[in-house]
């Protein structure tokens, strides 16, 4: 669904993403990870047009390089940040209703109505807020403020999502459940993951691309990039000694 090419993006002649390519595809749950500076978020800016870089990002036969932030997210490509960025004064569905709602004068978004459309109840529901349609979004839990955002983007008809830590200071029953959503909803549409948390990644990955100093490193199964000894050697063997002292002591 979306394919980037040799993306490189530039500070001042530091190359934080140095000639990456990405593909994206439909019913995936596809992980980035890599370890911290290896170019992520910076990738994902690139792609949704928050930092200027070089090479091709084409959705739907469009090449989006040089395109406005508002035009790629309109293309269906939305982005969730490590802070949830709801409307906190507003309630849950007023929040889904102003996503889903482009095209009404703002004046008509703000008004409460008797009616939700179906998409809005639907998608509430489906990410496990239904109870909650009238929970000013400011008072919901941490992890229920990242599934509205995701919420947000799909009622916004976004088809390829690129979420930066979903499940950061989530409990592990949030974890879990964010992992089945992440699934519900790559089946027609392509999901992106930056994630730290290796068992995260290990349960719910269906594809995984190693980045690290800018350049995709390995990409491939969570098997296939598991036993991969170059990702060993930067990133998983270091998440692994750093999660388990005792066992690399007596190793
Ligand atoms: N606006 C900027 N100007 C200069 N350097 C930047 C800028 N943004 C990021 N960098 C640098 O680019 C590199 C990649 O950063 P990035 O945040 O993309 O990494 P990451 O893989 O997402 O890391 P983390 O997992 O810690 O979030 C880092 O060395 C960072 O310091």
């Amino acid at each position: 669904m979306l394919i980037c090419k040799n993306i490189e993006v530039d500070f001042d002649g530091f190359k934080a993403v140095n000639g990456v390519d990405l593909t994206l595809d439909r019913g995936e749950v596809h992980f980035l990870i890599g370890p911290n500076g290896a170019g992520k978020t910076t990738l994902v800016d690139a792609v949704t047009g928050l930092a200027k870089y070089s090479g091709s990002v084409v959705k739907d036969g469009e090449e989006l390089r040089g395109k406005k932030v508002h035009h790629i997210a309109r293309k269906g490509i939305g982005r969730t940040f490590q802070t949830a960025t709801v409307f906190e004064d507003l309630t849950v569905a007023q929040n889904l209703d102003i996503a889903a709602g482009a095209g009404r004068s703002p004046w008509a978004l703000l008004r409460r109505r008797k009616h939700l459309p179906a998409n809005v109840v639907e998608t509430m529901d489906r990410i496990g807020l239904g109870k909650e349609a009238d929970t000013p979004a400011g008072i919901l839990a941490h992890g229920q403020k990242q599934w509205l955002e995701i919420g947000m983007l799909l009622v916004g008809d976004a088809d390829v999502l690129l979420l930066d830590e979903p499940i950061a200071g989530m409990g592990h029953e949030e974890r879990d459940t964010t992992g089945r959503l992440l699934h519900d909803i790559a089946a027609d549409r392509a999901v992106a993951v930056v994630e730290h948390d290796m068992d995260f990644m290990r349960a719910f990955a269906d594809r995984v691309t190693v980045l690290h100093a800018g350049a995709v490193l390995a990409s491939g199964s969570v098997d296939e990039v598991s036993g991969d000894p170059r990702v060993q050697a930067v990133y998983l063997g270091t998440a692994t000694d750093e999660k388990e002292p005792a066992d690399a002591a007596t190793a």
